[in-house]
C-alpha cells in the first residue's frame, strides 16, 4: 500500500515548527521562562564502548536550544562522558550492567521521568542483554508517564534482540519517533517478518513493520493525538517521516525537501538527529499555541529536526571538507537553527556583489590609475578590500538575524568563490550563501534580482566591496532606518551609493534610468524612489568613500581609521 505523500519544503517547516519554539525573543514572554522551560532531557545510552554517541545526542538537544540535558548511563561509561562536557548531568546506572537488576529501568531514570519532557533510547547503549532489557523497560515507564520517546541506533536493536519484533512495547504510542538508518529498517522488517507466519517481500515486510507498529485497539492512546502509531523516520538521502492515522489504510510520508547535507558520512550524525528531536518533541509537549497544521506533532517535530542536522552538515563539510567530524557538525547546530527558525519575519538579508579576484578582471579603473599600471597588485587591493567585508558580513558583530549572501558575477566563479569564502573566515563567522547574479550587464537589474530573491525572507541590503570604512554599525544604522523609510542608500563620496537596503521586494523601474558609474548615480536613485512612490534615506549614514582609483588608494592610506572593520 503506497502511503499518502506530503513533501514538505524548509520553508513549509518553518512555519509550522515556530509556533512551538520557546519565545526567548519575545521581549513580552521570554521573562516569564524559568530553568528548563525550554526542554529538559534525558539520553538513555552510553556504555563502555560507545562513550560518544550519548554526548552529541544530550549535546545537540542543548545546541537545538534545550535548557537541560540529562544521560543516564552505564557506570564504565559515566566517567568518560561527563569529562566531555561540564554541561552535561550525567547519572551511572548500576542497573543496565549489573544482570541482579533483572529488566527494570534504571531507578534514577525513573525518578526523573516526571519531570522530563521527551527521552532518547539508544545512542551507544551496547547490546549487553542488560543493557537492552534497561532500554525496554525504561521505554515502557517513560510510556506511562506520557513523556515523548525518540527511539534510535541500539534503542532499535532493544525491539527485536530475540530475533522477533517486540513491537507491543511501542504499538500505538503516538509520542514515540523511531529513526532507523538503512541497516537498522532492514533488520526491523526481518523482526516483523519472523514474528508473523508468511514470508514476505521486502515491501511486505515494511508493511508488516508498519501494521506490528499501530495500536492494537486501532484508537490512538492520549487526548488530542491524531496518530495511533509511533512515527518512524527512515533516515537517507532523503528522511521520510512516516505516521498512520486511525481508520485509514494507506501511512502518510511527510518527505522531507531538503537536499542538503555533508557528502561525508561519519558516525554519530544520527545521534545528533536523535537528539534534536527530542528537544522538538519535548517542545511540541510544552506548546500551548495552536499549531497551523493537521499534521502530528511528532512528525513536524522530526522533520524540523532533519532540517537542522541537514544544514548544520552542511556548513560544517563547507568548513572542514573531507575531514568533516560529528563534532564539527555539532558546533554547527546552534546556527544552522537560528537561521532556519529565528529569522522571523522581517529579518534582514545582507549581500556582496563579489568576483573572484582575478588579476585583470576586477578592479581594471585602479589598475589603469595607479603608476604601475599592475593588474596584480589591483587584485590584491581588490581581494584585500572584499576580505574585509566578507568578514564583517559573515560576522556575528551585526549581531542581529542576519542572512548574508555574495551574488556572484560569473556563475563559473560560484564554487571557488565558495571555498575563498570558506577560507577567509574565521571559526567564529557564519557561512555567507554564495549565489550567481542574473546574467544581465545592467547593474540596476542584478540589483534588482538579489533584492527581490533576498526579500523572500524579510528586508534586504546591497553593500559594496571596496568601501574599507563600511562597518557592521552602518549596516545595524541602515537596518534601524528602514524602519521608516522603503529604500536606505548609503551615500558614496563619488555621488554614488555604497549600501542600499529595501523593506520589500522592490519594483524593477527603481533601478531604471540611472547613469552607473557616474556623479548622478545617487541623486537619480533618489528620483527614482520617489517616482516608485517609496520613501527614501540617502543622507542619514555617512558619506565614505569607495576605492576606485590610486587617489582614492592614497586617501585610503592616510586616514587608517577607514580600515576598521
Ligand atoms: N562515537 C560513538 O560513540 C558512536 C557510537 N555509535 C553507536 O554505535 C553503536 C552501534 O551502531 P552501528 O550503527 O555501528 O551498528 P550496526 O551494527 O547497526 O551497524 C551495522 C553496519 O551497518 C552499516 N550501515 C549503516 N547504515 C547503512 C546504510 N545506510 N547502508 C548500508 N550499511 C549501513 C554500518 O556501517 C555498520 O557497519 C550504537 O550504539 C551507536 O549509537 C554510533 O552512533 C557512531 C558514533
Ligand atoms: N545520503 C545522505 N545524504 C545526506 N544526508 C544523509 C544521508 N544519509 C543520511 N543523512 C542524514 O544524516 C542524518 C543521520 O542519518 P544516518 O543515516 O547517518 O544515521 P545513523 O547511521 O543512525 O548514524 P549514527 O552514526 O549516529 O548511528 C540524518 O539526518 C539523515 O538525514
Amino acid at each position: 500500500m503506497k502511503p499518502h505523500v506530503h513533501v514538505l519544503t524548509r520553508t513549509h517547516i518553518a512555519h509550522l515548527i515556530r509556533p512551538t519554539l520557546p519565545p526567548i525573543y519575545d521581549t513580552a514572554r521570554a521573562p516569564s521562562l524559568h530553568k528548563g522551560a525550554a526542554g529538559r532531557i534525558a539520553i538513555l545510552g552510553g556504555s563502555q564502548d560507545y562513550a560518544g554517541a550519548p554526548y552529541f545526542a544530550a549535546m545537540a538537544a542543548l545546541r537545538c536550544g534545550a535548557d537541560l540535558a540529562y544521560v543516564f548511563c552505564a557506570p564504565s561509561a559515566a566517567a568518560a562522558i561527563k569529562a566531555y562536557s561540564p554541561e552535561l548531568m550525567v547519572t551511572p546506572c548500576e542497573e543496565m550492567e549489573v544482570e541482579a537488576h533483572g529488566a527494570t529501568a534504571p531507578g534514577k531514570l525513573v525518578d526523573a521521568l516526571p519531570r522530563l519532557h521527551a527521552l532518547v533510547v539508544g545512542p551507544g547503549l551496547g547490546r549487553k542483554p542488560q543493557a537492552l532489557r534497561c532500554a525496554r523497560a525504561a521505554m515502557q515507564a517513560a510510556r506511562q508517564h506520557g513523556v515523548p520517546l525518540v527511539v534510535d541506533a541500539d534503542g532499535l536493536y532493544a525491539l527485536h534482540a530475540d530475533g522477533k519484533l517486540d513491537a507491543g512495547i511501542l504499538a500505538g504510542y503516538p509520542r514515540a519517533v523511531l529513526t532507523p538508518n538503512a541497516m537498522e529498517v532492514r533488520r526491523l522488517c526481518d523482526a516483523a517478518v519472523a514474528s508473523t507466519s508468511s514470508a514476505s517481500s521486502d515491501s511486505d515486510s515494511l508493511g508488516k513493520l508498519l501494521s506490528a507498529l499501530r495500536s492494537p485497539t486501532a484508537a490512538g492512546e492520549g487526548a488530542g493525538d491524531s496518530i495511533d502509531a509511533p512515527v518512524l523516520c527512515l533516515k537517507g538521502s532523503t528522511d521520510k517521516v512516516l505516521f498512520h492515522v486511525p481508520d485509514e489504510e494507506a501511512w502518510h510520508s511527510v518527505d522531507v525537501d531538503d537536499p542538503r547535507g555533508a557528502p561525508k558520512r561519519c558516525g554519530g550524525q544520527g545521534d545528533i538527529l536523535a537528539g534534536c528531536i527530542g528537544t522538538f518533541l519535548g517542545w511540541s509537549k510544552l506548546s500551548t499555541q495552536s499549531q497551523p497544521t493537521s499534521l502530528p506533532a511528532a512528525a513536524v517535530a522530526t522533520a524540523a529536526a532533519s532540517v537542522v542536522v541537514r544544514s548544520a552538515a552542511e556548513r560544517a563539510f563547507a568548513r572542514n571538507h573531507r575531514a568533516t567530524g560529528t563534532v564539527d557538525i555539532l558546533n554547527e547546530v546552534g546556527e544552522a537553527f537560528h537561521l532556519e527558525y529565528d529569522m522571523l519575519e522581517g529579518a534582514l538579508s545582507v549581500a556582496a556583489f563579489a568576483r573572484y579576484p582575478v588579476p585583470g578582471k576586477c578592479k581594471t579603473r585602479l589598475a589603469a590609475s595607479l603608476l604601475s599600471r599592475d593588474d596584480v597588485q589591483s587584485a590584491e587591493i581588490a581581494n584585500s578590500l572584499a576580505c574585509d567585508v566578507y568578514r564583517s558580513l559573515a560576522s556575528r558583530v551585526i549581531a542581529m538575524p542576519c542572512i548574508s549572501h555574495v551574488f556572484v558575477s560569473e556563475a563559473q566563479d560560484a564554487e571557488r568563490l565558495k571555498e575563498w569564502c570558506a577560507d577567509i573566515r574565521g571559526k567564529e563567522h557564519t557561512v555567507p550563501l554564495v549565489v550567481p547574479q542574473v546574467d544581465d550587464k545592467d547593474l540596476g537589474r542584478r540589483m534588482h534580482h538579489a533584492l527581490t530573491c533576498m526579500t523572500g525572507s524579510g528586508r534586504a541590503m546591497i553593500v559594496g566591496t571596496d568601501v574599507p570604512g563600511l562597518t557592521a554599525e552602518h549596516v545595524q544604522h541602515a537596518a534601524r532606518l528602514l524602519d521608516s523609510h522603503d529604500v536606505v542608500l548609503g551615500p558614496a563620496y563619488d555621488g554614488g551609493y555604497y549600501l542600499v537596503a529595501v523593506k520589500h521586494a522592490p519594483p524593477v523601474e527603481l533601478f531604471e534610468g540611472i547613469e552607473w558609474s557616474t556623479s548622478q548615480v545617487r541623486e537619480q536613485q533618489v528620483a527614482a524612489c520617489l517616482r516608485c512612490g517609496l520613501s527614501v534615506s540617502s543622507e542619514d549614514l555617512p558619506v565614505l568613500r569607495d576605492v576606485d582609483t590610486a587617489d582614492d588608494l592614497s586617501e585610503w592610506h592616510d586616514k587608517p581609521e577607514w580600515l576598521v572593520l
